[in-house]
């Protein structure tokens, strides 16, 4: 995907201003940054959700409007469908009636490994499992881009960690451009190739990280975490020596 000088306004109000990105193939890409910059708006435009206001967006040299069937989407909310039992909420994934879609939702089930909760229904699943068969969904149809907002934002710290390392295993495996916005640093540094960080409507970071994978929180990875962190909060915000100073009086 290509952004070149891209903005986006809603009415009066402009939103983001002279984001220039590429996300390339296969790449996982992470978007952090304070409530209310714009980071649901930049997935949506990548999505084709919303129209741009100004500048040039491209996926694979051509126009992005409407979302298309290559896409998909993951939010915080599983959104299932509660008349629906948990395969037939996966074989939504699915555009068409393929002979085969059954199958192919069987197996979008085991790759999140609730293939035997396939004729349950959404409302007996926990809040992680739920998002497993959002996940499912997803993937089912293979799409070359999924994008990702704030879909662990709800569930506990643990449950969070095991769907950080599916998403990325089914990342690996299935090879599909991932862009991710979250308000969790150490889940970016932990999953994207890169942490974006978006400031007043515009990119104030484009931050490759370099670790190895599988990551491990180690020295390396505290670095990036830190480095980041450190740029998102505002220099009023930040923990000053003055303020430790004052930790220590109490
Ligand atoms: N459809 C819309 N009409 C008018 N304003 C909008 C619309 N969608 C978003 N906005 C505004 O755009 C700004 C950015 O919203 P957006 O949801 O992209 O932020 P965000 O960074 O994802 O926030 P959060 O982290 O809290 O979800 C906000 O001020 C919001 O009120």
């Amino acid at each position: 995907m290509e952004l070149e000088n891209v903005s986006k306004r809603f009415g009066e109000k402009t939103v983001l201003s002279g984001i220039h990105l590429s996300v390339q193939k296969g790449e996982f890409v992470a978007i952090v940054g304070r409530s209310g910059c714009g980071k649901s708006t930049l997935l949506r435009l990548l999505a084709g959700l919303e129209d741009i206001s100004g500048g040039k967006l491209e996926q694979d040299g051509r126009h992005v409007g409407g979302s298309g069937q290559h896409t998909r989407f993951m939010f915080q909310d599983a959104r299932l469908l509660p008349w629906k039992s948990v395969i037939d909420n996966v074989r939504i994934g699915l555009t068409g009636n393929g002979r085969d879609n059954g199958q192919r939702a069987e197996t979008a089930l085991r790759l999140v490994g609730l293939e035997d909760r396939a004729n349950e229904w959404p409302s007996v699943l926990s809040g992680g499992q739920r998002q497993r068969v959002a996940l499912a969904r997803a993937l089912v149809g293979n799409p070359r881009l999924l994008l990702l907002d704030e879909p662990l934002g709800a569930l506990d710290a643990l449950t969070r960690i095991e769907m950080q390392r599916l998403i990325e295993r089914l990342w690996k495996q299935r090879q599909f451009t991932a862009v991710l916005v979250t308000h969790d640093v150490s889940e970016a540094v932990a999953l994207a190739d890169r942490v974006v960080l978006i400031e007043d409507g515009k990119i104030a970071l484009d931050l490759p990280i370099t670790l190895s994978r599988p990551r491990t929180k180690d020295n390396g990875f505290a670095y990036f975490e830190n480095l980041i962190l450190e740029r998102v909060l505002a220099p009023e915000d930040r923990f000053s020596k003055h303020d430790e100073q004052a930790v220590y009086d109490i």
